[in-house]
């Protein structure tokens, strides 16, 4: 496939368009559809990515969902003003994006009951945008209430999984959400959409990449301005991450309407974003410290970490626009309030790196200082 994608974009960058074939060829018609594949230059909303020589987009939008994902799995309830402290370091941390709660039943998900009072109390940065889940007309009523712009709207490519997470088959999810998107619009409110379960189910195991695919082609063609395919338990491979994009595509999902949402399980979530963006994927879900979990898969780790997907992606020049102190502070905070052990590798190294440094400095400096006390002692 990525020699396809070489052959496709060398093709396109080299000008063979509708306009430029020959007379009767079938070029157009072949490009056509496989362009969706092709990770030539694209527009993602406002903003135009380009693709630097190895087919990588050279920018990607890293799309926060520690406050939101990270959170809502955790067994004892986490005080408000923890929530908005976090955010409040996410907000300073140059993220465009921060998912920060969801307006659910607080009788299905209690962690997250506070969420009009997060929403209330965070700090806004201007450039940031704030999402928030919205699973119904009462969650999108709450979000609006409470002044927010942007919801999402969240199906899975599981029957099971959707009758457990929300309690409806997903065809009636589909209807209810389309509801939601319709409303959310009027309002001028954009909405995302996940498919949850796009490459497996805790319930259900292998989740067909056709069954994801039309998932995302009816929350894509409902309206949401974006499409987030979730490995929901981390047991997707590039390959099976492959196939899902491919039929998705296929479907009529342009690859700039496209995100992925990565679940670390089995140590593959870098992996499958690198194939991904391979694929012209260019927003990637994160969670600051790799926060998160599933509730209903014993064994399913968090979100990937913001930390590791911000490293492989300077390891290939691809800018992020985050300020790794800032992302480390927030990280470093999350972690000692949940007092957990930091879940991503390479925020671990890079605070014991910081600590030492510090240390470092701080003897530096106490050193300094005794050099000085005797000459001021004799001064005196
Ligand atoms: C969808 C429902 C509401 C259906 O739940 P239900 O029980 O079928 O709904 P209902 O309409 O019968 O309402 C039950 C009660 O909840 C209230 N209620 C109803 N809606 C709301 C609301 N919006 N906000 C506040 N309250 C609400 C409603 O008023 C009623 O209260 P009562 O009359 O009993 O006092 C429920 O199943 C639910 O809230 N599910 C949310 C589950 C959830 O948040 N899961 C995690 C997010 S999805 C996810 O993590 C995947 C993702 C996105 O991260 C990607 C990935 O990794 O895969």
């Amino acid at each position: 496939m990525r020699n396809l994608q070489h052959v496709l974009s060398r093709a396109l960058a080299s000008g063979v368009s509708s306009a430029g074939a020959a007379p009767g060829s079938a070029l157009p018609r072949i490009l056509g559809p496989l362009a969706a594949w092709v990770p030539a230059a694209h527009a993602v909303g406002a903003r135009s990515v380009s693709t630097l020589p190895n087919g990588l987009p050279s920018s990607v939008t890293i799309y926060e969902v520690g406050p939101r994902d990270g959170l809502q799995n955790e067994k004892k309830i986490i005080p408000t003003d923890v929530k908005v402290a976090f955010i409040d370091k996410l907000s300073g941390a140059g993220f465009k994006v921060i998912e920060a709660t969801s307006f659910v039943s607080p009788k299905w998900v209690p962690q997250l009951g506070d969420a009009a009072e997060v929403v209330g109390r965070m700090r806004k940065a201007p450039g940031v945008e704030y999402p928030v889940l919205t699973p119904n007309m009462k969650g999108l009523a709450g979000a609006l209430a409470s002044g927010c712009r942007e919801v999402a709207v969240f199906a899975a490519a599981s029957e099971a999984f959707s009758r457990k997470n929300i309690n409806c088959s997903v065809a009636d999810s589909l209807k209810r959400f389309e509801e939601v998107v319709v409303a959310a619009r009027k309002e001028g409110v954009k909405v995302r959409g996940y498919v949850s379960c796009a490459v497996g189910c805790p319930l259900q195991g292998r989740v067909e990449p056709a069954a994801a695919a039309d998932v995302g082609a009816a929350l894509h063609h409902m309206g949401c301005y974006e499409v987030s395919m979730a490995d929901t338990i981390g047991v997707g491979t590039p390959a099976s991450m492959e196939r899902m994009l491919a039929a998705t595509l296929a479907a009529g999902v342009p690859a700039h309407r496209l995100a992925v949402h990565c679940h670390d399980t089995y140590g593959m979530a870098i992996a499958n974003i690198v194939a991904s963006l391979r694929m012209g994927v260019s927003v990637v879900d994160s969670s600051v410290a790799g926060l998160g979990g599933c509730p209903y898969a014993r064994g399913a780790t968090g979100n990937v970490a913001t930390e590791d997907v911000m490293y492989m992606l300077d390891g290939y020049g691809i800018s992020h626009g985050l300020d790794w102190d800032a992302v480390l502070d927030a990280s470093a905070f999350i972690s000692e309030a949940l007092g957990r052990p930091n879940g991503s590798r390479a925020a671990k190294a890079l605070l014991a790196k910081r600590a030492d440094a510090a240390a470092e400095a701080a003897a530096a400096a106490e050193a300094e200082a005794a050099a000085k006390e005797p000459k001021a002692a004799q001064a005196a």
